[in-house]
């Protein structure tokens, strides 16, 4: 069976829209289907949660990453293949995998497309599959997701904007803090620390590279430090990060590790996948081959 999760408020009601766009193609095709809409935050986790997949089934999600985040965590012990047809605002997880924006391009994707098996991150037993950061990028998340302008900002299909937004208004006020990171039992400790992005793949936040060599294939997380630095020295290194091109810069440290610990001296905001998760101390962790995907 091939189900269709979608999510039609993603993207402000493009999840809907893009639904419409494709059912009349879905309905032509012999495979039959069962559409299944989300209602609310968790929902997806929900319906998921209860049906009793078979070989050969396949889950198609149409949203963002925060629907993409509750499949996964759904799906997690499982070996249903799951698609993307994006359409939310960030869209980092489609854009890790190089899947394509154009609606029509993905659902053919994730009809004829490869599966194969991606390593996910854990926070204590909730699975992330882009990234998990603290600090900067958490207080970031928790902003966006409660504002006003997110909804106005994908209206005009600007998504990544918001983000933007909540960055000035984070950055006006943020006060790093110091950090003891342990990478795979070995510590580091760091002063002023302004994030710890703990990454599986390379983009977060709409489209920053923030890892740019992480892998979702490479059994390790890719973990950038940015810290030593002042308010407008982290100016300067936050907008290289739109390309990757942070790493090498002065107050820029990346690690590899699969086991990561983070204990901060004041708390710092989580956030995986863009939602809001808590906040330090952390445990995280990967785990090779926790997901199967169609790309
Ligand atoms: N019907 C619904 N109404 C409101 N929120 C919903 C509904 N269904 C799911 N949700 C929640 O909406 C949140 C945001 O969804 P999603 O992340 O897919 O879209 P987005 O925020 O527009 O995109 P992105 O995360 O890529 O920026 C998720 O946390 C999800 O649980």
């Amino acid at each position: 069976m091939l189900y269709f999760l979608i999510n039609p408020n993603a993207g402000n009601g493009k999840g809907k829209r893009v639904w419409h766009g494709i059912k009349h193609a879905v309905d032509k095709r012999d495979e039959a289907y069962i559409d299944l809409w989300t209602r609310f935050q968790g929902h997806s986790e929900e319906l998921l949660r209860e049906i009793e997949f078979q070989k050969g089934d396949r889950v198609i999600v149409i949203g963002g990453d925060g629907t993409v985040h509750e499949v996964l965590n759904a799906l997690a012990e499982k070996t249903v293949p799951v698609g993307i047809i994006p359409a939310g605002s960030g869209n980092d997880f489609a854009r890790g995998l190089k899947i394509p924006s154009e609606t029509g391009e993905a659902l053919h994707k994730s009809l004829e497309g490869n599966v194969v098996s991606i390593d996910a991150g854990f926070l204590g037993d909730r699975l992330f599959i882009t990234a998990a950061g603290a600090g900067f990028d958490g207080e970031v998340a928790k902003i966006t997701n409660r504002s006003w302008y997110k909804k106005w900002f994908n209206k005009i299909n600007a998504g990544h904007l918001s983000y933007l937004v909540s960055v000035i208004r984070v950055l006006i006020g943020y006060k790093p803090t110091s950090v003891t990171l342990k990478v795979d039992g070995q510590s580091f400790t760091y002063n002023r620390v302004w994030l710890i992005a703990t990454a599986n793949m390379p983009f977060y936040g709409g489209g920053i590279m923030i890892c740019p060599d992480a892998t979702e294939t490479d059994g390790k997380l890719d973990v950038c430090v940015i810290h030593g630095v002042n308010k407008l020295k982290a100016i300067t290194v936050l907008p290289k990060a739109l390309k990757g091109s942070h790493v090498g810069s002065k107050g820029v440290t990346v690690h590899k590790g699969e086991k990561i610990g983070v204990t901060s001296n004041r708390p710092m905001t989580i956030q995986c996948d863009g939602e809001m998760t808590g906040s330090t101390p952390a445990q995280i962790r990967l785990q090779r081959k926790a997901v199967m995907v169609i790309k």
